[in-house]
């Protein structure tokens, strides 16, 4: 079975508290950006043992210790019924870019293996597997607009349809470690509700919503700032960092595409209507 992990963008991301397990609390809204990887999940033939088959973009670090096969070897550990399985990921969305690609690709794993090996899983237990393998997957499980809370990992529902708005999201080739991201960031309280930020016209967002990691990471990576600024000049009504970066995003309401952008780079840009 094939299924296609899309990205995430965060609208507004406030860095609350440090825990004492070294998590943050946080406060950000979450929306499906459709910019996908694809994930075929089918059992191995026989006698085979269980292999992941990577393609696209390399990604960083041990094969081994993919988000796919983790995902496999958290529900084995439950379900010792599940046979060896043959996975095959094509790598899309860029790494370290705070789209969550890594843990969409969890996600969708889990509802994969669900379905091909009917273990009969519902919404909720799927996303207590997403949040065992990190704080963003569970958001992946239900993929509708959440007003995220905790680790990032509890959800409210958000009463938010930004579906067929135009949106650029500009990848300036940066990895940044969401660990790292979160050493460097300062948490304090949010200086606006987001819930009634939100609620307001897209026009008021650039004044009422920010993301505290772009305060702390643009010191470091200039360009973030000039991706952003650079969205603005082409037009977006509001234009953020994603989550710990590195992509920047714009949005574009009233408008059928997003514009050109006139900033100097090889940079990776997905354009297309959330
Ligand atoms: C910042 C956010 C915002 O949506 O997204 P990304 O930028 O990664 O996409 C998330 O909080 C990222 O979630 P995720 O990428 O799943 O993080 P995890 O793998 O669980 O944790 C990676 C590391 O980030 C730090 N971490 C993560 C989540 C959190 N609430 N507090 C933290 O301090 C911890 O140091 C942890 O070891
Ligand atoms: N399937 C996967 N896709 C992307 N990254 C993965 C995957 N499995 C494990 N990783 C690891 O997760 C880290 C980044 O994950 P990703 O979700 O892309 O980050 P971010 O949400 O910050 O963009 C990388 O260091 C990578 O090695």
């Amino acid at each position: 079975m094939l299924s296609f992990p899309n990205a995430k963008l965060n609208l507004g991301l406030y860095v609350t508290a440090r825990r004492p397990d070294g998590f943050h609390t946080l406060q950000t809204a979450m929306v499906a950006l459709p910019w996908c990887d694809a994930l075929e999940i089918v059992p191995a033939a026989a006698g085979q043992a269980s292999h992941l088959a990577l393609t696209g973009i390399p990604i960083p670090g041990d094969p081994g210790t993919n988000l796919c096969l983790r995902a496999y070897e958290l529900l084995q550990a439950d379900f010792p019924q599940l046979p060896p399985i043959q996975m095959h990921l094509h790598k899309v969305v860029p790494i370290g870019a705070g789209l969550g690609g890594g843990s969409a690709d969890a996600a969708f794993a889990l509802k994969l293996l669900n379905q091909v090996f009917e273990l009969g899983l519902a919404g909720e237990a799927l996303e207590d597997y997403a949040r065992r393998l990190g704080a963003d997957c569970a958001f992946f499980i239900r993929n509708q607009p959440v007003l995220a809370v905790e680790r990032g990992d509890v959800f409210e529902p958000l009463a938010l349809n930004l579906s067929g708005m135009p949106c650029k999201v500009v990848y300036p080739g940066l990895h940044i470690s969401t660990a790292e991201a979160y050493r460097r960031v300062t948490h304090r309280p949010p200086r606006h509700d987001l819930r009634e930020a939100l609620a307001q016209p897209l026009e008021t967002w650039r004044h009422t919503i920010s993301n505290d990691f772009e305060d702390a990471l643009t010191p470091y990576y200039p360009v973030l700032g000039d991706i952003k600024q650079a969205l603005y000049a082409a037009g977006a009504a509001y234009a953020s960092l994603s989550g710990s970066g590195s992509a920047v995003y714009g949005l574009f309401p009233g408008l059928e595409a997003a514009p050109a952008l006139g900033v100097q780079g090889d940079y990776l840009v997905w354009d297309g209507l959330l």
